[in-house]
């Protein structure tokens, strides 16, 4: 596979303390990448590093195929965690100041934060001091000076903090047409639903270690347990139950459903198919509701965390 962005055995220490250990992190071309972890896992350390901002201890981190080089920041966009602006200059000083450092000349500049400022309609606030804005208004700001160099690879850390609903959802949507756009997209976030609807690849990194890595649907398959959640008008609960017991593990369903109907959750061997419990239960009822539990990233991180506590 092509990966734009690869680390290899990448180590931290902060004098006796671990940051990370041994991580390796291998990101396809024109994907999203979510980074995951408990608070203090190491994850901006590790965003840190691909900036060039940390030097790791040994390992080795290669943009393009190529170890990471000074010069590979104007093809890095990267939205840090504490955010900082100049409190007393305007917007849009600021935002063409920070441009001009990132090699684009005047006209270019003021031609790519037009259309930015347009389409994240803020073009109100080019003559407002950076102090009058709002934590997420800053952050707003912030987003367009990461994004408008048109890097290749684009970091951001926890993007949607400190954003409403509304603007959370127009910066998802702007994450997702960048990768459309072509660019390779790696950040962080305890938003597990942005997590979901956002990445196409995952690593969960505990207490400096990497414990999951892959295709997020690769992963979500490895977690699944052949459970599936059942709703049925029953012609005869009491005999279904006990039939179902003897065959399968069964429990208590949790979904909402608009029927007063038996709902169970239904947990076949490994070598059973849907189809069979399908079949069986056909006979035994009317199925207003059949559905495979697929565990949410939700439930992965917190089985994975608790597990290795
Ligand atoms: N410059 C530093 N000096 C000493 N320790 C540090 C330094 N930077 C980070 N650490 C430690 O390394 C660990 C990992 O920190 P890091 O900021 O990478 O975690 P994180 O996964 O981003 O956490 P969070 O989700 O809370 O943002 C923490 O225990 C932190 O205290």
């Amino acid at each position: 596979m092509d990966h734009l962005l690869v680390a290899e055995n990448v180590s931290k220490q902060f004098g006796n303390f671990t940051a990370l250990n041994n991580i390796s992190i291998s990101i396809p071309r024109q994907s999203i990448f979510g980074l995951l972890g408990p608070n203090g896992a190491g994850k901006t350390t590790f965003l840190r590093i691909v900036n060039q901002i940390t030097m790791p201890d040994t390992g080795k981190v290669y943009l393009d195929g190529k170890p990471l080089h000074p010069d590979d920041i104007a093809h890095i966009g990267y939205l840090p965690e504490e955010r900082g602006l100049y409190k007393s200059m305007k917007v849009g000083e600021q935002a063409l100041y920070l441009a001009r450092l990132k090699g684009l000349s005047k006209a270019e500049a003021k031609e790519r934060l037009n259309y930015w400022f347009k389409r994240l309609e803020i073009e109100g606030w080019w003559d407002k001091r950076i102090q009058e804005l709002s934590k997420g208004m800053a952050q707003k700001v912030q987003f367009v000076i990461t994004v408008l160099h048109n890097p290749k690879l684009l970091i951001f850390d926890e993007p949607f903090s400190g954003f409403d609903p509304v603007n959370a959802n127009l910066i998802k949507d702007e994450i997702l047409h960048l990768k459309e756009e072509g660019a390779t997209i790696l950040f962080s976030t305890h938003r597990m639903e942005s997590v979901e609807e956002l990445c196409d690849y995952i690593a969960l990194i505990h207490k400096s270690n990497k414990l999951i890595d892959g295709k997020l649907t690769d992963i979500k398959k490895e977690y699944k347990s052949n459970t599936f959640e059942v709703g049925l008008d029953a012609i005869d609960e009491v005999t279904l139950k006990r039939e179902l017991e003897d065959r399968y593990s069964i429990g208590v369903a949790k979904f909402k459903s608009i029927n007063e109907d038996l709902k169970l959750s239904i947990k076949l061997k490994d070598e059973e198919t849907s189809n069979e419990l399908i079949q069986f239960l056909l006979s035994r009822g009317k199925i207003n509701h059949f559905v495979e539990v697929i565990p949410s990233v939700n439930d992965i991180f917190i089985k994975t965390v608790t597990q290795n506590a």
